[in-house]
């Protein structure tokens, strides 16, 4: 029999993921009793197996892709870049240690932050179990994060294929890399890897990068083919057979299967949602195959103690989301002001290089929402910043529907940056009047998006009555 110490809290938040170190560090700041559990690394996914080591491997491939291919453009001579694999990987764990003492349990413990570390079950509606603990807390907010949903394909369970998980613990540079999923994780390092010198083979079951405006994918599919990863889409893979450097997958049935093999698999087909350890059914806490049943102020629907942020909460999977809902959650956890979720308002980047950044509706979400939409692109090869640096590749796309910005995708260098203003047009409902008359600083490849904006009313420049009206103005001198 478990000893149990027992601590009484106000707030109980279980994963020290992006989701949940937002909501202990508030909690604190407020000078709220706050009890913060974690079963693996602080700092969850993002830091250790996500966001961070996938973007400080993606910067090195660019560094590669650039000295390969970005030089000559400027008479200075293209090279062939020397990777040492294991370098690139210390480079991508030294990005991981730089970042972890922010997360780290010495930093929260500073802020007041009572850090367990156990992997934390529900004994009843208000205790939650932890190693050798037992919390008792007005409030609980579950920040369990997600993990590689595995698809049953036949034959994949005997091969030695990985994950977001294990990736980055790769100490050697894949010959051919076969990734599973045109997703973001799969576009993202399937360029990566190729940048860096394996081969790269994609399978997607469906449309590679679905959820992104089809225009705007259809360019960066089509970057990343120029860089020499295969792409197939609608490739349903029906088995997977081999060992350790030489995987086959099987795409299609019978007759007209095909086949294709490579030295690594990547899994990077979805993801599944970290609720089965922790005892939901004990708290009273309903929840289905799609996860914690939660109303649009992210608070379980049958134990009114509890709360859900972050992946677990089902919403969009991204570390800004994660964040933005922890701040939600602070409304009623502390001043008891409903809250409601907004995922329109949630941006996505896909960190292909050039990037792929997006806000609000696609063409097509908004043809099917609102009918009639008027449509703005403007090319970064009109842009003089893009046309100095010699990087032209792509446009702003927006998509406006009543009069109002209801989608921005940017596809070309720096997307990712530039969407931000954006985030804030769409969130704010803003006309694209709003951003015709701020004043970005030029040249800067910024200046696009109110480019497309201005456009929108260009028409009205050549309307025989605007035009009477000016005439009729000049008489007055
Ligand atoms: C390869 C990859 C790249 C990504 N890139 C980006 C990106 O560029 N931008 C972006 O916005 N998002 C990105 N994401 C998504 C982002 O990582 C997640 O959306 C984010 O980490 C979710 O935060 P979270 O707090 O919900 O969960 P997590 O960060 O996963 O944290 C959950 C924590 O809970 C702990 N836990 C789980 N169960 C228990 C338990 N029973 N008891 C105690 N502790 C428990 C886990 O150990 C974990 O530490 C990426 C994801 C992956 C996989
Ligand atoms: N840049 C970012 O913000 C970023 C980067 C990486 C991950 N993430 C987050 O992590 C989440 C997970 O990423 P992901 O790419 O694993 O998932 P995803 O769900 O976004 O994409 C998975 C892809 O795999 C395909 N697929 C599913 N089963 C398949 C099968 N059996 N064979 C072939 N293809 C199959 C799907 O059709 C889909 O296109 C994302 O939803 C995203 O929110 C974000």
């Amino acid at each position: 029999m478990t000893e149990y110490t027992l601590i009484e809290t106000d707030i109980c938040v279980i994963g020290a993921g992006s989701g949940g170190l937002s909501v202990a560090a508030a909690a604190a700041a407020f000078g709220v009793p706050t009890v913060l559990i974690e079963r693996g690394e602080m700092g969850g996914d993002c830091l250790n197996v996500g966001c961070v080591p996938s973007k400080a491997l993606i910067a090195a491939a660019r560094t590669a892709h650039e000295m390969r291919h970005g030089a000559a453009r400027f008479g200075i001579a293209n090279v062939e870049p020397q990777i040492d694999f294991p370098a690139v990987m210390a480079h991508v764990k030294g990005v991981i240690a730089s970042i972890a003492p922010h997360d780290g349990v010495p930093r929260y413990t500073a802020m007041g932050v009572k850090v367990i570390k156990a992997d934390a079950r529900f004994a009843d509606a208000d205790t939650v179990e932890a190693g050798t603990h037992r919390i008792k807390a007005r409030r609980f907010v579950i920040a369990t994060g997600s993990r590689p949903a595995v698809p049953p394909i036949d034959g994949l369970e005997g091969v030695p294929y990985l994950t977001n998980e294990t990736l980055f613990d790769l100490t050697e540079l894949p010959d051919h890399l076969l990734v599973l999923g045109g997703g973001p994780i799969g576009i993202e390092m399937a360029q990566a890897f190729r940048r860096l010198g394996s081969r790269v083979s994609v399978l997607e079951a469906s449309q590679a990068m679905g959820a992104a405006d089809r225009e705007m994918a259809e360019l960066a599919l089509a970057s990343l083919r120029a860089d020499g990863v295969d792409i197939f889409e609608g490739a349903a893979v029906s088995s997977v057979s081999g060992a350790g450097g030489n995987i086959t997958v099987t795409i299609g049935e019978g007759e007209d299967a095909r086949r294709i093999t490579g030295s690594h698999l990547l899994v990077a087909t979805g993801r599944k949602l970290n609720t089965d350890t922790l005892a939901l059914d004990a708290a009273n806490i309903a929840h289905d195959k799609k996860g914690i049943e939660i109303d649009s102020g992210l608070r379980s629907t049958t134990n009114k103690r509890v709360y859900a942020v972050g992946d677990v909460s089902g919403g969009p999977a991204f570390t800004h989301t994660a964040g933005y809902q922890a701040g939600l959650v602070m409304r009623p956890l502390l001043f008891r002001i409903p809250a409601k979720m907004d995922a329109s308002i949630q941006p996505a980047v896909t960190y292909c290089d050039p990037p792929l950044a997006q806000i609000g509706l696609t063409e097509k979400q908004a043809r099917e929402k609102h009918g009639k939409i008027d449509i703005r692109r403007f090319a970064l090869a009109e842009n003089d910043r893009a046309r100095a640096e010699r990087k032209t590749e792509g446009h702003v796309k927006m998509v406006i529907a009543g009069g109002k910005i209801v989608g921005v995708h940017i596809f070309g260098d720096a997307a990712d940056e530039m969407i931000g203003l954006w985030c804030l047009a769409v969130q704010k409902g803003m006309k694209p009047s709003d951003v015709t008359g701020y004043v970005p600083p030029y040249p800067t490849r910024g200046e696009i998006g109110k480019r497309a904006a201005t456009d929108y009313y260009s028409a009205m420049a050549r309307r025989p009555a605007v035009r009477r009206i000016i005439a009729f103005l000049r008489r007055f001198g």
